[in-house]
């Protein structure tokens, strides 16, 4: 199947015509192509996701590889990087395969394993990181996310072992002796409501600590989630030290605040917490110039059963997939901070960057710019097409997304996957 895709706007604002013919942008005549008219429609490259929790194996009551891919691909993905914190742990190269190959055979988008840093994120034994490496899904991306690797000897051990094959580990920048107990950001909103509070500083030293070992063993980092204004601090001076760091942002910790809290819905719970409006409009600035480099979902699905009980009995993490882009564009674009180029730049080549998935490897090309003879991963979304949160409307198992009831701005119309339709006509096509 072959497409033309009709009048597009591109991200730098120019109109065009796309072919999508054997599974890259061609050139030449269109014959036979079934045409898509794309007036008033953007397209974007493929976006990739630096952190998504597939739950599979393990959690298939939350979420599977087959029902995460059709999230991810009604969100506008055509790759997702799928978190190691499974049961079984993702720390050997047979299981990570089996992710890898679940991923391919479903088809909707590139599911690219990350590896744990360390065995069962016990944060004391590295894990295979070469095995990994080596074996079909090419791991490039280490985490023992959801767990902070704590032990700065493994953390710089890791950071060592992965420069062979340019690697980055993705930390989960969480001091955990300072978050003991914790159930929401510590300030004014944890006083009154008499919740244990989790410290800005837990994150920003670890960050802290992270580059610094970063710079001696001359390796790449990358922080998780990041979500306080100290850290964004602390990541610009990496940065201008020439420390070779990245960072992500959340699009709840662009949009929602720790006043939330005070409703004792668990849907807010997630780590690291929510935290205050000085801290958004700094994390909003800094994806705005680059300190902070990647949206990234961390769509944590979890059941009923572990998400709607009292606040303190709640597993943190909320769904992302299908509202990231639209929240992007509310906090991001609305407010002027980026243009659609910088959407393109934040949540398609710079994730692909830092994940290693720009280049041909086990899962193809991703974040690569929109022309001929690129694989053809892009997605078209209706910037002018509201729409409201619905969570039986979503295509994960889990319901646990903290927008029901807001209507966002864009619609992904169609995703493909070198040259396939995954979503067409805003519905998935498998
Ligand atoms: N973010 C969360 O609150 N939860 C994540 C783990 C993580 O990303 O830290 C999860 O796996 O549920
Ligand atoms: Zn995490």
């Amino acid at each position: 199947m072959s497409y033309l895709i009709r009048g597009a706007t591109l991200p730098d604002g120019t109109t065009t015509d796309l072919l999508l013919r054997d599974g890259v942008l061609a050139e030449g005549p269109a014959d036979g192509a079934e045409v898509i008219d794309a007036e008033g429609l953007r397209v974007l490259p493929g976006l990739v996701d630096l952190h998504t929790h597939l739950r599979q194996p393990g959690r298939e009551d939350a979420e599977t590889i087959e029902t995460g891919s059709r999230a991810a691909a009604l969100g506008g993905y055509t790759a997702v990087c799928a978190m190691a914190n499974t049961d079984p742990v993702a720390d050997a190269a047979g299981i990570v395969e089996q992710v890898w190959r679940l991923g391919r055979e479903v088809g909707l988008v590139d599911v690219q394993p990350v590896g744990a840093v360390t065995l069962g994120l016990g944060g004391e034994r590295l894990a295979e990181l070469g095995a990994m490496a080596d074996s079909a899904a090419r791991v490039r991306v280490f985490s023992d996310d959801g767990h902070c690797v704590h032990d700065a000897a493994v953390m710089r051990r890791a950071l060592e072992y992965v420069k062979a094959f340019d690697g980055v580990i993705a930390q989960h920048a969480e001091d955990p002796k300072l978050t003991a107990g914790a159930q929401m950001n510590e300030g004014e909103q944890s006083a009154r409501l008499g919740l244990t509070g989790w410290p800005a500083v837990a994150e920003e030293a670890i960050i802290a600590r992270d580059a610094l070992l970063a710079a001696h063993v001359g390796s790449r980092l990358h922080v998780c989630h990041v979500s306080t204004a100290g850290s964004v601090e602390v990541l610009r001076w990496a940065k201008s030290r020439g420390i070779r760091v990245t960072a992500e942002v959340t699009p709840h910790h662009l949009l929602l605040t720790d006043e939330l809290a005070a409703t004792y819905d668990p849907v807010y719970k997630v780590n690291p917490p929510l935290r205050t409006a000085e801290d958004v409009n700094a994390l909003r600035e800094a994806l705005a110039d680059g300190t902070i480099d990647a949206v990234a979902t961390d769509h944590a699905p979890h059941t009923r059963e572990d998400k709607e009980c009292e606040w303190a009995a709640a597993r943190p993490g909320m769904l992302g997939l299908e509202t990231a882009l639209p929240i992007v564009l509310r906090t991001m674009v609305e407010t002027g901070l980026l243009d659609w180029a910088g959407v393109a730049e934040r949540m398609s080549h710079a994730p692909a960057r830092i994940a290693g998935l720009t280049g041909d490897g086990a899962t193809g090309a991703h974040g690569r710019p929109l022309a001929a003879g690129e694989p053809a991963n892009l997605v078209l979304v209706d910037p002018s097409a509201s729409w409201t949160v619905t969570p039986e409307g979503l295509a994960s198992i889990s319901r646990n997304t903290p927008y029901a009831g807001l209507t966002l701005p864009g619609r992904v119309v169609a995703t493909f996957l070198r040259g396939r339709a995954t979503v067409l006509d805003g519905k998935a096509q498998a």
